[in-house]
């Protein structure tokens, strides 16, 4: 089967929890699936911005991206977010090949146009998952930063959830994971829902049951699932161990995000 699974910056902030993650993506390789990780690092980005005297902003979950945020998010997020799980996977055992979305020309981008304006944040519009199979023909896996180069030699900032959406729908992906840092998604209640329709959305959009990084993560999921991802599912990243079994067992942590 072929799975991406996006891990999220601040799951991996934990070096316990990188190993859990690192450790199931290698099991899931190692079984013979082709898998690709897709990473985030907004907390580590917010970081290094902080240590250079920079405040984040986000609106609606996506950060606002001057020229120096987007050189920042290169060093950290291509650079040593990207490295740091080609070497957690390493010492599993199992190889890596560290990307960002301009390597190969992967993934095209162009500026999202957004009011009030982001600056250098962009959106996949074309893709060329060649580079992703060759990796897979040579037994290793693909680790991709949410970074892609704009048809004017530009490199944008792409939230790292909607790049996990554009690899899953580019490759054909039979199945699309969010390992996160919350058990799920949560209702009104504040209880985890353990399945979401994607009309439900929207709704909870606007009663602001969800909000910041889970804006577009959900529209993300909605994405793939509407073309043609066949799986799609947000789970705690605790229990990356679960991994293996979403197709053959039944499995209750986290959502399953679905269409109707
Ligand atoms: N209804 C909700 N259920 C769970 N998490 C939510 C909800 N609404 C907002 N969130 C926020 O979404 C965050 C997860 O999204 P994000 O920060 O982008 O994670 P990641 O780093 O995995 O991409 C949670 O840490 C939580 O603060
Ligand atoms: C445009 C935009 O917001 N890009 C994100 C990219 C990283 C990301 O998405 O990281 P997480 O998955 O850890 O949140 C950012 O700059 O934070």
């Amino acid at each position: 089967m072929k799975f991406v699974v996006k891990l999220g910056g601040a799951a991996l902030e934990d070096p316990e929890m990188l190993h859990r993650c690192a450790q199931a993506v290698a099991e899931l390789a190692r079984d013979g699936h082709q898998v690709a990780l897709v990473h985030g690092g907004g907390v580590q980005l917010t970081r290094t911005l902080k240590q250079m005297g920079k405040q984040s902003e986000f609106i609606a979950g996506l950060r606002v991206t001057d020229a120096v945020t987007r050189d920042t998010a290169l060093m950290v997020l291509a650079g040593h977010v990207n490295k740091s799980l080609v070497a957690s996977l390493g010492a599993h055992g199992q190889s890596a090949v560290g990307l960002s979305g301009g390597d190969g020309l992967i993934f095209r981008a162009r500026k999202k146009r957004t009011a009030p304006d982001l600056g250098f944040v962009g959106e996949i519009v074309a893709s060329d998952p060649r580079w992703l199979e060759a990796i897979w023909k040579m037994g290793s896996v693909p680790v991709l930063s949410s970074m892609a180069l704009g048809f004017d030699g530009e490199y944008y900032n792409i939230n790292a959830d909607e790049m996990a959406a554009a690899c899953a729908m580019s490759c054909n992906a039979d199945a699309l994971v969010f390992l996160t840092d919350v058990p799920g998604v949560r209702g009104a209640d504040g209880d985890v829902l353990r399945w979401l329709n994607i009309d439900q959305i929207a709704v909870l959009a606007k009663d602001e049951v969800i909000s910041g990084g889970m804006l577009p993560k959900l529209s993300a999921c909605r994405e793939a699932l509407l073309h043609g991802v066949k799986r799609v599912r947000i789970l705690p990243a605790a229990e990356a161990g679960v991994l293996s079994d979403l197709c053959s067992a039944r499995i209750t942590q986290g959502t399953e995000v679905m269409v109707a």
